[in-house]
């Protein structure tokens, strides 16, 4: 019997070269279609991930009570327990543009001393994705106009940075679809994720069907988020995706969302849009995104129906 293929083959482009006309084509039409892509030579040593790694499974291996000091009670709530996103997540959250000092803030509260480690690494990983998402929001301005990488460059200068280092715990039986993160779209104007050798990252297609995201070594995914979507007028798409628990072991990741300031007002400049009848978003305040999202207790973990196009959408 013929099964359908359900995995997607994103193009991958090698981030440290300049961009050809032909991987320009390529990127628009995966910003396009599918909202993700691919990309090597990123910055990210295998030696720096699997430190973070170790790192991390240090806080993440400590008893509940301890990692709580962290929780959405305390007073830095950088830890998010698991059953808010699903069972199986949990997380910590690393912000720019001092990451150092921001891990250095989780790391005392967790393990009640300081850990010079992690906050080092956590600087490095921090100073290389911001350094990246700009390089890749001025890949995503010329998908949008020849001369757009420039023009539009200073739209994005006051955007900042979060890291949120994530730990799925392996569900005890392994059936179907068991969900580690459910259906959502990003908040962020990008999002680059390094997932770990086991995937399960899934992409909705626009038929509305669960497509893999397979890990490749040394690749990291870029997706685009709500507010690049709201701000690009529709034309780079912020895809609904997820992540499927598919073994008895945990999942690693690391999820880099680069967001516009919150003062900042998304709002497409016209020559992005074109015809102006076909505007598709009123102009908001990002931080007014940001609440809608995180109150609206449907919207509470990003679920979908809660989105930009709910929120701004002419
Ligand atoms: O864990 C992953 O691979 C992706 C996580 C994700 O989509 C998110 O945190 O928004
Ligand atoms: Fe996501």
């Amino acid at each position: 019997m013929l099964t359908s293929k359900t995995s997607i083959d994103l193009p991958v482009f090698d981030v440290s070269k300049p961009l050809t006309p032909s991987h320009l084509s390529s990127l628009s039409l995966a910003c396009k279609e599918w909202g993700f892509f691919h990309i090597i030579n990123h910055g990210i040593s295998k030696e720096l991930y699997n430190k973070l790694r170790f790192l991390s499974y240090q806080l993440f291996d400590l008893p509940y009570e301890q990692k709580l000091k962290a929780g959405p009670l305390s007073n830095i709530k950088t830890y998010t327990p698991h059953f808010i996103a699903s069972p199986f997540f949990e997380s910590i959250r690393v912000s720019g543009p001092d990451f150092l000092e921001s891990a250095q803030r989780s790391a005392d509260v967790l393990l009640n001393h300081t850990k010079s480690e992690f906050s080092e690494v956590l600087r490095e990983y921090g100073s290389t994705m911001r350094t990246l998402s700009n390089k890749i929001i001025e890949m995503l301005l010329m998908c949008l106009g020849e001369d757009f990488g420039k023009k539009f460059e200073p739209e994005f200068s006051n955007s900042e940075g979060y890291l949120r280092i994530i730990n799925y715990s392996p569900p005890k039986i392994i059936k179907k679809d068991i969900e580690g993160l459910g259906m959502h779209t990003d908040m962020s104007c990008i999002t680059i994720v390094y997932q770990d050798e086991s995937g399960g990252l899934q992409v909705r297609s626009k038929e509305g069907k669960w497509m893999d995201i397979d890990p490749c070594e040394e690749t990291l995914v870029v997706n685009i988020g709500d507010l690049m979507q709201a701000w690009s007028n529709g034309k780079l798409r912020s895809s609904e995706h997820r992540v499927v628990l598919k073994e008895h072991k945990n999942r690693f990741s690391l999820a880099f969302f680069w967001c516009f300031e919150d003062n900042k007002i998304v709002f497409a400049p016209d020559e992005v849009v074109g015809d102006k009848s076909l505007r598709a978003y009123k102009p908001f305040l990002c931080g007014d995104y940001m609440k809608f999202r995180e109150n609206s207790e449907k919207g509470k973990f990003e679920k979908v129906g809660f989105t930009v196009k709910d929120f701004a959408g002419t």
